[in-house]
């Protein structure tokens, strides 16, 4: 098959003489008699990913201008190799033509030969950008990307944090991630711990900030039948259920003083003792913590002990903030791009280079996390193939309007707005606190409100 046509000419002949030659040619060739409605034939085509390899556009037709509307429809025309044709040919009109998107220009009247001798010119034109583009992908591949277990990163900060994982990665040392929130400390963890020799053992991850103070012990090293009131039966400890692999200490600095003795005691001794049992139990354990506080700070306003803060610090991995790595915006938009077309089933394949500039000039205060999420939601809003300005939150895409659409799967009930904006509300609280694990201090931040709005806002819809 030689490829698919669409034919935009307002002259009657000129379609069906097209056609009938194109076809003959092998082509399969559909024809529209004005601009709108052979805009709106390439629209559909491309929103079923079937666009038309090539289009012959007619210059000259009534109310239209074959060139303002290659101009306007740019997106839509983007995918198609399209033939400017015009019986008022000028030099100017074809330099116009091009460099609005068009491959070529033809004048009217034309011979046969000349339309398939253009668009087999158009057609290999094509091959050799795709094989191009495919060259320059693979290179990039090689020689700008690195990776670490399922991170991607580009620059020169991350490509240090990676080395220096695959380095940890061969030790059993104790490692300390520092980093703001979401800048990937979890996933440089778990990454640590898949590529070491325990990596066919558990791996357990900690939210030190997610356990209340009172239970803490029993949690961390757990206790015997009879130590407390509630305590019916023996129960392991993280500690233990981590033996022969890592645990995972998430937020170390919210970890009580008193804690912070006994987790002392257990790296340097590398036994446990539950509460309530007289006697410790060795254990086997890698230990990974990770905070996205200053350490050093809580040591000097005397928050957080010194001789443990020093035997955390064997080896210290920082993760950079997004803002301080731009450069890794673009490859990360196109991993998230890749990973949530796959999750839903969509087609977004790139981000318009509009978007890409508002995404490249944003703050990210919620770092790799919220660029994940607004990726996310893009993806849902999205009409086209790409990511433009308005499917991105209001607040990146500054002063652009967002178009009216559907916010993801939120269905509101009924009509009232006050109603569809506290269902929303308290949506997103939910979705923020899934995400973060129930940790209120993260979801505050992502969600943009302050932490006491976010409990009163929990209150408010009894979200516990
Ligand atoms: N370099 C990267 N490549 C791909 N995905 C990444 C990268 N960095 C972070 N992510 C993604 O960003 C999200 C946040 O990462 P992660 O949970 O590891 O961050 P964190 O620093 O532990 O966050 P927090 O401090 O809130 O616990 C995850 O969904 C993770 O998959």
């Amino acid at each position: 098959m030689a490829g698919k046509i669409l034919i935009i000419d307002d002259e009657k002949n000129m379609r069906h003489m097209l056609m009938s030659l194109l076809e003959k040619e092998g082509y399969t060739a559909e024809t529209a008699a004005s601009g709108s409605t052979g805009v709106k034939m390439a629209d559909r085509a491309l929103k079923q990913d079937a666009p038309y390899d090539f289009i012959l556009l007619d210059v000259k037709m009534p109310g239209v201008d074959g060139i303002s509307l290659l101009q306007e429809n740019r997106g839509i025309f983007s995918r198609s190799m399209v033939i400017m044709m015009s019986a008022y040919g000028t030099i100017d009109t074809a330099v116009s033509a091009m460099r609005h998107g068009a491959f070529d220009f033809i004048s009217k009247p034309f011979k046969p030969d000349e339309v398939t001798l253009l668009l087999e010119r158009a057609a290999e034109h094509r091959a050799l950008k795709n094989e191009n583009l495919y060259l320059k992908n693979q290179l990039g591949q090689i020689e700008e990307r690195f990776h670490f277990s399922n991170m991607v990163a580009k620059s020169d900060a991350m490509k240090e944090v990676f080395i220096l994982a695959k380095k940890a990665a061969r030790y059993a040392i104790t490692v300390m991630i520092f980093g703001g929130s979401g800048t990937g400390k979890e996933l440089i963890a778990r990454g640590i711990h898949k590529e070491s020799d325990r990596a066919d053992k558990p791996l357990v991850a900690v939210n030190c900030g997610g356990i209340p103070e009172t239970l803490m012990e029993s949690e961390f090293f757990g206790h015997k039948k009879g130590a407390f009131t509630g305590a019916t039966y023996d129960k392991k400890g993280l500690f233990e259920e981590a033996h022969g692999g890592t645990i995972f200490l998430d937020e170390i600095g919210e970890l009580p003083i008193s804690m912070q003795v006994k987790l002392l005691r257990v790296l340097q001794e590398s036994e446990v003792r539950p509460v309530g049992d007289v006697r410790t139990r060795k254990i086997d354990v890698r230990v990974i913590a990770a905070t996205s506080r200053n350490l050093k700070e809580e040591v000097d306003k005397g928050a957080f002990r010194e001789d443990l803060y020093f035997r955390l610090n064997v080896l210290t991995i920082t993760l950079p903030s997004l803002s301080e790595r731009p450069e890794d915006i673009p490859l990360l938009c196109d991993h998230f791009l890749k990973k949530f077309n796959r999750k839903l089933g969509s087609r977004v394949t790139g981000v318009s280079p509009s978007a890409m500039k508002l995404l490249l000039e944003c703050d990210w205060p919620g770092n790799v996390r919220e660029l994940e999420n607004v990726i996310e939601r893009s993806v849902v809003l999205s009409d086209g193939d790409r990511v433009e300005p308005d499917s991105l939150p209001p607040a990146i895409a500054g002063k652009t309007p967002r178009k009216e659409n559907n916010e993801g799967s939120f269905t509101p009930e009924g009509f009232s707005l006050k109603v569809a904006m506290r269902q929303l509300e308290k949506m997103m609280i939910q979705r923020a606190l899934q995400e973060t694990g129930g940790n209120r201090t993260h979801a505050s931040r992502i969600l943009e409100i302050s932490h006491p709005s976010l409990l009163s806002k929990m209150k408010m819809y009894s979200i516990t």
